[in-house]
């Protein structure tokens, strides 16, 4: 049985990678990740400069998944395309993505011509939904400002480019979503990000368990898996078909995977579990999603992606 895929007409020999912001905020974690079963890897959202991000704790991992309210910490676009570069240089059938955000879209432009001028061959993840810098709030769920952002990015990159979406929790949002994406020469559609602004408490101390906005932050894991597949098979239903899907959220075994393409995903991101296990977790979840694979007689993901049935 083959996990192999393609995402933006580029051959990826598995099915499984990293989410954006876990295990690649660094040169040695990318390093892990490209030594690891992952297909490729997203590094975290470049910004235009460089940013230390909200004060610590500002991630906890619970028994259900996780929190965090990082506050866009990262090392800036160009250092990220500097390492992947380099990685490509030494890897140049493997392919390779890098995620920016910038914080309105004049900075949106200026990243994505840094990627056009590195030189960078790979796939460009546009962040439209992260939920922590105060005081801004997610692109996402701003539909003008997504459709004025889509029409002036694809006015100069031409590079393949896919976007991380919010999740949705409303049809008319998928509907009005999807009618925006649809305009645009999009490779992808990665969703869902962590669900925003939640809250997780210690009982015992009765206390929040991270420091910024007072304990309110993403959420990840197993909390987020129907939301992740919804997002997914609504968007897999409403896009053209030459936009593809990457699912991400709540994603820590074979089964989950195999119900994220079943939904419509091309490609699956790994984000809490992957902070839990470490990178060897993409060599377990491939061994599991080959077995499911197996079981049911699918020789490839393209046998059942999408296949979801619904009760008549
Ligand atoms: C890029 C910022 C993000 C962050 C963050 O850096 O706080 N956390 C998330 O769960 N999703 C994001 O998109």
């Amino acid at each position: 049985v083959s996990t192999a895929t393609n995402i933006a007409q580029k051959k990826f020999d598995n099915c499984i990678m990293n989410a954006s912001g876990v295990w690649c905020s660094d040169e040695n974690e990318l390093t892990e990740l490209d030594r690891s079963e992952a297909s490729s890897f997203v590094t975290k959202s470049g910004t235009l400069q460089p940013r230390k991000g909200n004060p610590q704790p500002r991630y906890f991992p619970t028994s259900l998944g996780s929190i965090n309210s990082m506050g866009l910490p990262n090392q800036g676009l160009d250092y990220y395309l500097e390492v992947v570069n380099r990685l490509q240089q030494r890897k140049p059938h493997k392919n390779y993505f890098v995620s920016c955000t910038g914080f309105n879209v004049q900075e949106d432009i200026s990243l994505l011509k840094k990627v056009a001028v590195s030189g960078f061959t790979g796939v460009v993840e546009l962040n439209l939904s992260c939920p922590n810098v105060p005081g801004k709030p997610q692109t996402g769920y701003d539909f003008e400002t997504v459709d004025n952002i889509l029409k002036t990015v694809f006015k100069s990159y031409k590079g393949p480019l896919g976007v991380k979406l919010p999740p949705y929790f409303d049809i008319v949002h998928f509907n009005q979503m999807a009618q925006i994406l649809n305009k645009y020469p999009l490779a992808y559609v990665n969703s869902v990000n962590s669900i925003g602004n939640g809250l997780y408490i210690d009982d015992t101390q009765e206390q929040v368990v991270i420091k910024p906005k007072n304990g309110f932050g993403g959420i990840g894991g197993d909390y987020i898996k129907p939301t992740a597949l919804a997002n997914v098979h609504a968007f897999y239903q409403r896009l053209n078909p030459d936009i593809q899907i990457i699912g991400t959220g709540g994603i820590k075994n074979g089964r989950d995977i195999f119900e994220h393409i079943l939904c419509g995903a091309s490609m699956v991101q790994v984000g809490t579990a992957l902070m839990k296990e470490g990178p060897d977790i993409f060599a377990r979840l491939t061994r599991e999603l080959k077995a499911i694979m197996r079981d049911k007689g699918y020789e490839k993901i393209a046998d059942f992606k999408g296949k979801l049935q619904y009760i008549e």
